[in-house]
């Protein structure tokens, strides 16, 4: 799918709010927006996501699969948080066996099983965030579009987030967010896109690749003669480890995925030692100057 000359303004006359916005959505890649507050993020997200219709240009393309994070969660309906989950689940077109099975399991994985049959009114904020990325993860959309989706969970439900996107993106997914932590999943970004003015500028790859996030260190050894699956979580870098292992970096979003196709290849990969490794260095913006 692509926005090609893409406007959008509020109500007959009103001023505009985007102009001219050329944008690519292809599969596979993760997309962040940016920009300053109330210069038009949320309102790309909702054209994005298919909420809300451009004034002007054109979206081209067959509208994949599509769930979104609304930047406020509409709490007041009159279901119980595994009870709207079910029901989004059987709008995506999943049977009621199988959407309960991944209510359950994505109400297990953001830490609120507990509050399954509670009434979506009844729910804390942090909660009702936690239902609102569930049932669009439950879906596996094959386009995800997040607007500020982290904003109120806890540190484990923002990085369970954060393993979430990863595997939509490793899934095929295009995911499209909106942050206002610049950190959030640095190092995992394909693209990233400023809304400035009324048009969306490509921030440089320099720049967005400034800063990524926390990497771990898999050292593993395969039966003999095995060689790595293809296609692995994150496309991690690999070298050769201590004691004839194989040494496989990849950023820590990726981690807990890329376990799980090691050690479920067939035949498996044993894992000898897991740590964390630092961010990689911030690529200089300058040459450094020369000692003559
Ligand atoms: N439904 C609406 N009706 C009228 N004006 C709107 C509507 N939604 C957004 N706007 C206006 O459009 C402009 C962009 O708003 P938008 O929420 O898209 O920006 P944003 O970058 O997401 O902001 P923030 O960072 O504060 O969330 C603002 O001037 C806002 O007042």
């Amino acid at each position: 799918m692509n926005l090609t000359g893409v406007g959008r303004r509020y109500g007959l006359g009103g001023p505009w709010v985007l102009r001219g916005v050329d944008l690519d959505l292809p599969a596979h890649t993760l997309i962040r927006i940016e920009g300053a507050n109330g210069s038009g993020k949320s309102t790309l997200l909702r054209l994005v996501a298919g909420i809300d219709a451009p004034t002007e240009g054109r979206i081209t393309g067959r509208r994949p699969r599509t769930a979104y994070v609304p930047e406020r969660f509409p709490a007041a309906l009159p279901f119980t948080a595994a009870g709207y989950l079910v029901h989004l689940g059987r709008i995506h077109g999943l049977r009621t066996a199988e959407a309960t099975g991944r209510a359950q399991a994505w109400l297990a994985r953001f830490g609120a099983a507990d509050h399954a049959r509670q009434p979506l009114s009844e729910l804390s904020k942090g909660t009702s965030q936690k239902v609102a990325v569930a049932q669009a993860l439950l879906a596996e959309p094959e386009l995800l579009v997040l607007d500020e989706a982290w904003t109120g969970l806890d540190t484990a439900a923002r990085d369970e987030l954060d393993r979430g996107v990863a595997e939509r993106v490793t899934a095929g997914a295009t995911v499209v967010f909106v942050d206002h932590d610049p950190r959030r999943l640095a190092g995992v970004i394909d693209i990233t896109h400023r809304v400035e003015g009324l048009g969306l500028v490509p921030v440089a790859a320099r720049e967005a690749a400034y800063d990524a996030g926390p990497r771990v260190r898999i050292e593993v050894t395969g039966a003999s003669g095995a060689t790595l699956p293809t296609g692995l979580p994150g496309a991690p870098a690999q070298e050769p480890g201590p004691d004839g292992t194989l040494r496989l970096t990849v950023a820590a979003v990726h981690s807990d995925a890329l376990l799980r196709s090691l050690l479920t290849a067939r035949p498996p990969w044993h894992i000898r030692q897991l740590s964390e490794s630092a961010a990689p260095e911030p690529t200089p913006r300058t040459e450094p100057s020369r000692i003559p």
